[in-house]
């Protein structure tokens, strides 16, 4: 999936396997953002925070640039509106988007058979719909507090297991979780990673962290990072740190 590109003697690398997060509330400052990162970034992540502030420019603005978006609005309602809403959002053109694996079966199974049927009416390939399992930020307090009776690891491979049944290509989880996630439900299922930290920067509001390095070994078939790399001081050097942790060979 890695993609090299030699410029000027140095060598930049755009991997696919790095989602940057664009958590922010602007377009201004999402563009300055993607300009700054230039060709070093090519998937993007738009959260609630932008999405709801500036809608669907922003998916606009990213398609022009000719990047990759993951839409991660986590849709969690009753089957029908989660079915119909994630209609609306694939007219926007996205590659992944995603619903709370705790909506249940009955709800992820008709999400992901009517993304299906939409994308053959528009002869698309569908976008990829994956399903969150227990958020990065959740420690055992927060967990305690929900009065769930599974470790967090078993619920999330549990969640797993559920999605790929109801017909979703992968889902949102910890690295703690994803090598588990991946015996369980293969070679060929999505595992998105956030909680992701390079070693030295500060783990902020999540919990079940890792380096992008280990997330990777760890299974994850892609790592989204936000604040490590949009709040450094040089956001390019801190996507090219992380790009030259995970392609050690190449640097
Ligand atoms: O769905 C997500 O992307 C997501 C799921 C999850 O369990 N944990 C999690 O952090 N995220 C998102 O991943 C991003 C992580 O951002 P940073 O903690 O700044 O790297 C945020 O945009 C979160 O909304």
């Amino acid at each position: 999936m890695a993609e090299y590109k030699f410029i000027g003697g140095g060598i930049t690398m755009a991997d696919e396997r790095i989602i940057a997060a664009l958590d922010l509330r602007t377009l201004a400052e999402a563009e300055k953002l993607v300009e700054k990162l230039g060709d070093s970034i090519v998937f993007y992540k738009v959260g609630m925070e932008l999405f709801y502030a500036v809608g669907p420019e922003i998916i606009k603005y990213l398609k022009g640039k000719n990047k990759k978006i993951f839409l991660d609005l986590k849709l969690h309602d009753i089957p029908n509106t989660v079915a119909e809403g994630l209609v609306s959002l694939m007219r926007l053109g996205v590659d992944i988007f995603n619903v709370h694996a705790s909506g249940g079966f009955t709800m992820m199974s008709r999400a992901a058979q009517r993304v299906r049927e939409e994308a053959d009416k528009m002869g698309i390939n569908p976008p990829k719909l994956i399903a969150i399992t227990v958020l990065t930020s959740m420690d055992g307090d927060d967990w305690d507090g929900l009065g769930m009776h599974m470790p967090i690891d078993e619920q999330a491979v549990r969640l797993a297991l559920l999605s790929k049944d109801a017909g979703l290509d992968g889902v949102v989880a910890s690295p703690h979780e994803a090598a588990r996630i991946r015996r369980a439900c293969g070679k060929n299922f999505m595992i998105v990673t956030p909680g992701v930290r390079p070693t030295g920067s500060t783990a902020d509001d999540q919990s079940r962290i890792a380096t992008p390095e280990q997330a990777l070994k760890n299974g994850a078939s892609q790592i989204v990072v936000g604040r490590p790399i949009y709040k450094a001081d040089d956001p390019r050097k801190a996507a090219e740190q992380i790009l030259a942790e995970i392609n050690p060979a190449d640097c």
